[in-house]
């Protein structure tokens, strides 16, 4: 018998005692009345008993195996209920007969999930049931009840299979933030130290522009970070990785961060270095970021120069006064360094961390090391894999044979360094009408104008050498 059979029983019990007493009330006088609710509360605690008797007996010749999954674990959250409930949101609708409607990202319109307090679920051919319990005291607790046949398979793999799809749900619909650091003066006790809003860009790693065998090795360089738990364990290293995105203005670095953020569904910090006074303000900035998120410093060769500056400075004052200010009155490069290396270490959460410049060559050694920043990555000028990539973005045009003008911007694009924002403007619809050939002609004026503009600067170049040399 399932429980729900049980509680059955006695609420019909219950209702026909309080039908009695309803009745027993008007026609009773008072002194009777007591006597007789005496009696009726007595009958009630004996039959209160008597259905507890009769569930441990149900219970224990019954075939069937409880787990209960509370809600909170003596002081803490119990992660597994929030994965339960989210698994079983994400069953299929089309059986329920009550849904609930809700919309977790603005990007992704309403959902709709069951609203029942009890799903069936089925796993390898075993049906099991959840129930979602409320106890009297508001603790709930989810209840899934099987077979006892099916023990091992329930225990060992169904319930691990529940919470881990659960878990991914979670991650999937998660709604990303961008993050921006407030200047310390609008701190309030340690809140407020960075502003957010919901992080919607468009970005993808599928619609990046750039060579396909390098993309695809960064995207699997960052699936194998964020399924890289047990790894990083093993191997007894922060659960962290640095990525140093270099080249020139408009060649995606940015656009790189956002499809790295849809990627993995992360939040986005964004560190503005010169609102930070000093090495203390940036720890605190660093320690209240959240896990599966990335750290951005852009133009971290402005950073690094605004570093050496102020590094001269401390060196001065040291000189003259015998003190060392170091972590009072500036952010240094060695503190942003030790920060990324030590802090994330203690708290063992996934983080990672961007570097962007548009000059690799001005930054300090210690900061792009290896182990430092895992992978160095560079986005370059527009080759004609790139292009590919925006013409199938911008005009759906897809393949080597798309449009017979290809040929010609493939020859121009191998002489001329232009970048895939310049590209892309070209390619852009006017008034959202796709207009092929304008786009291509556009495009193709535009780059015999900066061949010959790189050319002529080439020979400027050449022959103010000649003029030194001669
Ligand atoms: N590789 C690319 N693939 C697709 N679109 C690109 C690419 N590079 C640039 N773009 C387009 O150009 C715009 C500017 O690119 P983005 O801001 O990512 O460049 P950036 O490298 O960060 O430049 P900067 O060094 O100036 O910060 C983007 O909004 C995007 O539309
Ligand atoms: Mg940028």
């Amino acid at each position: 018998m399932m429980m729900g059979d049980s509680f059955g029983s006695m609420g019909s019990s219950m209702a026909s005692l309080f039908f009695l007493w309803a009745t027993i009330q008007q026609i009773f006088p008072n002194h009777l009345k007591i006597t007789i609710k005496e009696f009726l509360l007595s009958s009630f605690q004996q039959l209160c008993f008597a259905q507890r008797v009769s569930d441990y007996f149900t219970n224990l010749f019954s075939p069937y195996v409880e787990i209960n999954f509370p809600e909170s674990d003596e002081y803490s959250f119990n992660q597994a209920f929030s994965a339960i409930e989210t698994y079983l949101d994400s069953k299929s609708t089309d059986k329920s007969k009550r849904l609930k409607g809700s919309q977790v990202k603005e990007s992704k319109g309403l959902v709709l999930k069951r609203n029942e307090p009890k799903v069936k679920d089925e796993y390898k051919g075993v049906n099991v049931w959840w129930e979602i319990v409320v106890e009297t005291d508001g603790n709930r607790y989810y209840k899934l009840t099987f077979h006892n046949r099916a023990r091992s398979l329930i225990t060992d793999s169904y319930v691990k299979h529940v919470v881990q799809e659960g878990k991914s749900i979670i991650v999937k619909n998660k709604q990303t933030r961008l993050f921006t650091n407030n200047l310390s003066t609008q701190w309030v006790f340690g809140q407020n130290m960075w502003r957010s809003i919901a992080f919607e860009h468009p970005a993808s790693f599928e619609t990046l522009a750039m060579d396909p065998k390098k993309k695809e090795e960064i995207v699997s360089d960052l699936i194998a970070f964020s399924n890289g738990k047990e790894y990083y364990k093993k191997i007894g290293k922060a659960w962290k990785r640095g990525y140093l995105l270099y080249g020139p203005p408009g060649t995606g670095k940015s656009t790189m961060i956002s499809a790295m953020a849809n990627l993995l569904n992360y939040h986005i910090y964004d560190l503005e270095l010169t609102a930070v006074k000093n090495n203390s303000e940036l720890k605190k900035l660093l320690t209240a970021t959240s896990s599966k998120s990335i750290i951005v410093i852009e133009d971290i060769d402005c950073s690094a120069e605004f570093t050496a500056n102020r590094i001269k400075k401390e060196s001065s004052i040291r000189e003259r006064y015998g003190r060392d200010d170091k972590d009072e009155n500036a952010v240094t490069l060695s503190g942003l360094l030790n920060f990324i290396d030590g802090i994330w270490s203690a708290c063992g959460q996934e983080r990672i961390v961007v570097f962007t410049t548009n000059h690799l060559e001005k930054l300090d050694p210690a900061l792009i090391r290896r182990g430092r920043m895992d992978m160095h990555i560079e986005l370059s000028y527009c080759t004609y894999e790139a292009f590919k990539i925006l013409a199938k973005n911008y005009l759906d045009l897809d393949g080597d044979d798309a449009h017979p003008l290809f040929r010609e911007i493939k020859a121009l694009l191998e002489e001329t360094m232009i970048s895939p924002a310049d590209v892309a403007e070209n390619l852009m619809a006017r008034n959202h009408q796709i207009d092929v050939d304008k786009s291509l002609s556009l495009l193709i004026n535009a780059l015999e104008e900066k061949k010959d503009n790189q050319k002529s600067q080439q020979e400027k170049k050449t022959q103010k050498k000649f003029k030194i040399f001669g």
